[in-house]
């Protein structure tokens, strides 16, 4: 019988597995399988997926996200702030800004430290990828999609795409809570104009720096937050002139509030809470 030893964290209660393969040695094809195991909330331990907190040649500390279908994410935001912050509460690094690795290119974090544990993180996530290319989206791979009829099962509907690293679709509507996440979102994640497939965020404007979001992510479903999808959410407001470049804009997610601003450099910052729940041994 196998075991390794976990944090189970989360950001805004999109949880994670986290294991620190500083310590630990999992084998490379079963990372897969594994993170369908530890997110069963019935056989396993509960989570939206697994995140590796991985040695890296090229930053003090690499993140992969695996989502709760087993399918390995490019980027993560609500990930980042807990990497940042378990790298920091156990010394992975000395210094409150650094670098993570990610499978999408560097990022860098900032921790906010009280009584010694970091309560909030400060990711600056780069620049958002803004063409076809990018997400991918078959068609012309150097157009943008900004407010981009688009027909999924039959009705029409306007989709602005994003990229953080990951892939992001962007629906705007009048009431977040009548938002079709649980119809309309497994549609557009699977749909074959997405090869790779994609996140699916659903956005109620408030005004010119406040936003309702939610979201059905590409492989793990209902989440209650997705720190890329709201950056990404932001970029698509900005674009579609909802909201202002360079000014913080607070983004309301089912399980919480997180602060997006892209900066008039380019690059977007985002700002929120990252918790520790339990730590444990899994046995597989
Ligand atoms: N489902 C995403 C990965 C997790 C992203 C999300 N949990 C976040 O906080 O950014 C994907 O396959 O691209």
């Amino acid at each position: 019988m196998r075991s390794f030893a976990f944090t189970k964290m989360h950001g805004l209660g999109n949880s994670y597995i986290y294991v620190n393969m500083f310590e630990e040695q999992l084998e490379e094809e079963k990372l897969s399988e594994i993170a369908v195991n530890v997110s069963n909330v019935h056989t396993g331990i509960g989570s939206d997926g697994l995140i590796l907190i991985c040695p890296s040649d090229v930053a003090p500390v690499k993140m992969r996200i695996f989502n709760s279908d087993g399918s390995e994410g490019k980027n993560c935001g609500n990930g980042l702030r807990c990497v940042a912050k378990y790298a920091y509460e156990h010394g992975i690094v000395k210094d409150k800004t650094f670098f993570i690795e990610t499978l999408s290119g560097l990022v860098q974090a900032e921790v906010f430290v009280e009584n010694g544990k970091v309560t909030s993180v400060t990711v600056d996530m780069g620049e958002p990828r803004l063409y076809r290319k990018d997400l991918p989206m078959v068609g012309n791979e150097n157009d943008m999609i900004v407010n981009e009829e688009i027909e999924f099962a039959g009705k029409t509907y306007r989709m602005t795409g994003v990229s953080m690293g990951n892939p992001h679709a962007i629906f705007y509507v009048e009431n977040i809570d009548h938002a079709p996440v649980t119809t309309l979102g497994p549609i557009v994640e699977k749909d074959e104009r997405f090869p790779e497939g994609i996140n699916v965020e659903f956005v109620e404007v408030v005004s010119d720096d406040e936003l309702h979001f939610r979201v059905w992510e590409r492989g793990s479903g209902v989440t209650q937050a997705c720190g890329t999808g709201a950056c990404a959410a932001v970029v698509a407001s900005v674009l579609n002139g909802k909201t202002k470049r360079n000014k913080e804009t607070v983004v309301h997610l089912a399980g919480g509030d997180l602060y997006i601003t892209w900066t008039e450099e380019g690059n977007v910052l985002m700002r929120g809470p990252a918790e520790t729940i339990c730590t444990g041994i899994y046995y597989y």
